[in-house]
């Protein structure tokens, strides 16, 4: 169980009394998840989810926090942050910043269809455009530079034709992030982990995007890049589904249609979605956190989406 911190209901009994939540009746630790420790609260006035953030600040978390009440004034399907008395969205719990959101109903669809793919798509794009307004700027914490900084951290630890791979990709995904096509794409706030394990659903309806705690700014090409990665992809070889992707992409088109540079970006964007979790993946791996119990997620995985990527041509994004 990915637990970092431990908390007792006995621990939150004084704490949670500085939000409009009533008196705990339950808590339960969240087993899935490896950033974070979650826990599901039942209290007098129904059922939230309590964070305590185990790597991000005080200072970076009002992006996040802020984000999604933004969002979810908008319509956009998120969990809404709950205030303290002093309007705060993060406070302190064992010395760690701590943050209760609403619970979303529904649970995570891991085998998609097409009609999930649509509902994906055209809530992203609803998000990307519901945030054009938000007025706090934060780097995508896990975009280029990042990439750059851990490359030679997970280097000793690869094969030589990982790390071939790893270097040549780092050198165009440089050089891409320095061209004139990239510089002119439409960007803005970007949820840039959208993977099945973090959206909602009741049969097909969509019932919220969560775990917001990876966005940031960034091109919102990436963010589609990112979904479609996981989203549209038999899982066992990483290669792309067409009847999901264009689900996905038509319904995202439909909301907020892609331009023309967009098209041209659109293969080393998903090229730099795989690379960026293949890299989180190899360091997760091989430097671990300690935790209470933690499975990392396999490497391999997007290794294997990054060569399919390499080496075949993307499809048409409109
Ligand atoms: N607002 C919410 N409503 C309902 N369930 C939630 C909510 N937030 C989190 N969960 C549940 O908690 C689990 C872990 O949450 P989350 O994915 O945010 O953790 P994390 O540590 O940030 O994980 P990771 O980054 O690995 O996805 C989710 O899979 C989901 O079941
Ligand atoms: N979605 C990430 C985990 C961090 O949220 C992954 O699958 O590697």
């Amino acid at each position: 169980m990915a637990v970092f911190t431990p908390v007792s209901l006995d621990d939150i009994r004084q704490w949670i009394t500085q939000f409009p939540l009533g008196q705990p009746l339950a808590l339960k630790g969240i087993p899935s998840g490896i950033e974070n420790s979650n826990f599901f609260i039942t209290t007098e006035r129904g059922e939230y989810v309590l964070t305590v953030f185990e790597k991000l600040t005080f200072e970076q978390l009002p992006f996040y926090l802020n984000l999604m009440r933004h969002l979810a004034e908008r319509g956009v399907l998120v969990p809404a942050p709950i205030a303290n008395a002093d309007g705060a969205l993060i406070v302190a719990l064992h010395g760690k910043p701590a943050s209760i959101v609403s619970k979303l109903e529904g649970s995570s669809q891991m085998a998609p269809q097409p009609a999930h793919c649509a509902a994906v798509g055209a809530m992203l794009a609803r998000m990307h455009l519901a945030a054009r307004d938000f007025p706090l700027q934060q780097d995508n914490l896990r975009g280029l530079a990042w990439w750059n900084a851990t490359t030679p951290e997970v280097l000793p630890f690869l094969s030589d034709s990982n790390a071939h791979l790893l270097r040549a990709e780092m050198h165009f995904q440089d050089a891409f992030a320095g061209c004139a096509t990239y510089k002119t794409m439409p960007r803005g706030p970007v949820h840039a982990d959208l993977f099945r394990n973090n959206v909602m659903f009741s049969g097909e309806r969509l019932t919220g995007f969560f775990d917001f705690y990876f966005a940031g700014c960034d091109s919102w090409l990436f963010d589609v890049a990112v979904t479609v990665n996981d989203w549209c992809i038999d899982v066992a070889s990483g290669v792309l589904d067409a009847a999901r992707v264009r689900a996905l992409l038509d319904a995202y088109h439909a909301v907020r249609p892609f331009g023309a540079g967009e098209q041209t970006a659109w293969q080393p964007m998903l090229r730099a979605a795989a690379l960026r979790f293949w890299l989180s993946r190899l360091y997760d791996f091989h430097l671990p956190r300690e935790a209470e119990m933690l499975t990392p997620h396999d490497p391999v995985h997007f290794e294997r989406i990054l060569r399919e990527r390499i080496a075949t041509p993307a499809p048409e994004l409109f």
